[in-house]
């Protein structure tokens, strides 16, 4: 570890310029969910693709209904029925309706349609309130309807290309593809498109007082909540992530568990053994796995100007120089170091513009001034109020505090050079959901 000593800007600065966004891949619609579109996508059918009914009704000739009222009906002779995705059309002439189903394609003839409850629905009573069901004549409508109101031409029509024309630009490279936009591209008929991939994310913890969930504890041991902490924010962040449980605080099985996880990651993340204990064995492993002929490539341990997160790592490794992130052990300081480099890295590989979580200034409501050590950036939890638009400390400063972790939605940035902070006072605040 050198003895400068970096700012946070610095460092984001160094992660980002190491990662290049991934080679895009044509993936199925779900799969692309997320994901960076890298081509411009062109409508190749109108939507909708015909002029369409938008309500259950009766398909009618605008003059035939011209002077239709409730006590004077306009009695029209029912030619059959037109329901959505049916086949042959129906034609109505003078005097003549077809009963249509939403979504049903408009039949020849007709310019208007008359939602069934501005009729008798063929019964010859009052008002209806819905349409006989199919099964009660399978043969389709026939007989008469009486129509009780008026209509202009192109009353509940939807009409062709009135969403999108063919040729029109459904969506420009560069959008990001929720589930709107896959809901468009499913409308157009496309069922794969080019994107940027998901990023894959190993995540592995170190120490040799790890213990996985689930299994029982002996005396001075832990249990691993980083590697779950840390898979969960690269799933959040948008990574396909891949948990590997602690290594032990051996050098050799650490670089060999990392070499053996080279294969399926696009990013790797460790956390642990970055300090300067006996048994830091991260940095005893990775100095050794950058290739020396490769300019670029290996580990460099730093400090950091900030609280928590000060010992990191950061590097490429294997023959893909792969990038690295070896974050600090103490769970808040791993979660933190992961929010600020590792999530920008992630959104980078991805192709995504806006890297980073949104920031606002907000009061501090607290009991007492906040301190901060002088020369570092300190981040500390927080409860945001977007109402009045105050944020809260959840627990302490302690990088050991996962529990107010959990209870926290946001980070109060306290800036290098600022050692107080008096409630009141306006703060930074970077809201993390
Ligand atoms: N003499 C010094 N000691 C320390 C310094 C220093 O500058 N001089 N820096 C402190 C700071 S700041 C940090 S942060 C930590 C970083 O330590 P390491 O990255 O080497 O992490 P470990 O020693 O392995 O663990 C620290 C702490 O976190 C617990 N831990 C580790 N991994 C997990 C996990 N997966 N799940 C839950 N908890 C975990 C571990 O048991 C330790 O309590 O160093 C300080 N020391
Ligand atoms: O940097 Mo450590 O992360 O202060 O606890």
């Amino acid at each position: 570890m050198s003895s400068t000593i970096w700012s946070v800007d610095d460092h984001l600065e160094d992660v980002l310029a190491a990662i290049r966004p991934l080679e895009p891949i044509e993936l199925h619609l779900l799969e692309a969910q997320g994901c960076v579109l890298v081509e411009d996508i062109t409508v190749p059918v109108a939507l909708p693709p015909f002029d369409n009914s938008s309500m259950d009704g009766y398909a009618v000739r605008t003059a035939d209904v011209e002077q239709a009222t409730e006590e004077f009906p306009a009695v029209l002779t029912v030619i059959g029925d037109v329901a959505a995705g049916g086949g042959a059309l129906l034609e109505v002439g003078p005097g003549q309706a077809a009963r249509i189903m939403t979504g049903a394609p408009l039949p020849a003839g007709a310019e208007a349609v008359i939602p069934v409850e501005w009729t008798d629905g063929g019964t010859g009573q009052g008002a209806a309130t819905t349409m006989l069901p199919a099964g009660s004549s399978p043969e389709g409508a026939g007989g008469e309807v009486r129509i009780h109101r008026s209509v202009t031409a192109g009353a509940h029509i939807r009409i062709r290309g009135s969403d999108v024309r063919a040729g029109d630009l459904a969506l420009a490279r560069g959008t990001v593809l929720g589930p709107p936009q896959i809901g468009l591209l499913a409308a157009i008929g496309r069922g794969t498109v080019r994107v940027r991939p998901r990023p894959r994310v190993v995540v592995l913890s170190t120490g040799s007082e790890l213990v996985q969930p689930g299994e029982s504890l002996s005396e001075g041991q832990i249990y691993d909540s980083n590697s779950y902490s840390l898979a969960a924010a690269a799933r959040d962040a948008g990574a396909l992530s891949y948990r590997v449980g602690a290594v032990t605080d051996d050098a050799d099985e650490l670089r060999s568990t990392i070499e053996d996880q080279l294969i399926r990651a696009d990013l790797l993340v460790t956390t642990g053994g970055v300090s300067v204990g006996a048994y830091d064995v991260v940095k005893e492993a990775l100095a050794s796995v950058g290739d020396a002929d490769e300019p670029g490539s290996g580990i460099d341990f730093r400090t950091l100007a900030m609280q928590p997160g000060k010992p990191q790592g950061f590097g490429t490794i294997g023959p893909e120089h792969t990038p690295l992130l070896a974050l600090p052990g103490n769970p808040v300081s791993s979660y933190v170091s992961f929010e600020l480099f590792v999530r920008p890295a992630i959104r980078a590989l991805m192709g995504l513009e806006d890297l980073h979580r949104p920031r606002v200034r907000a009061t501090l409501r607290a009991e007492r001034a906040l301190s901060s050590p002088s020369g570092r950036r300190q981040f500390l939890r927080g409860a945001y109020d977007p109402v009045e638009g105050a944020v809260t400390p959840v627990g302490g400063s302690g990088s050991h505090l996962v529990a107010a972790l959990a209870h926290a939605d946001c980070l109060i940035v306290l800036a290098e050079a600022q050692t107080t902070a008096e409630p009141g006072t306006e703060v930074e605040v970077v809201l993390l959901s």
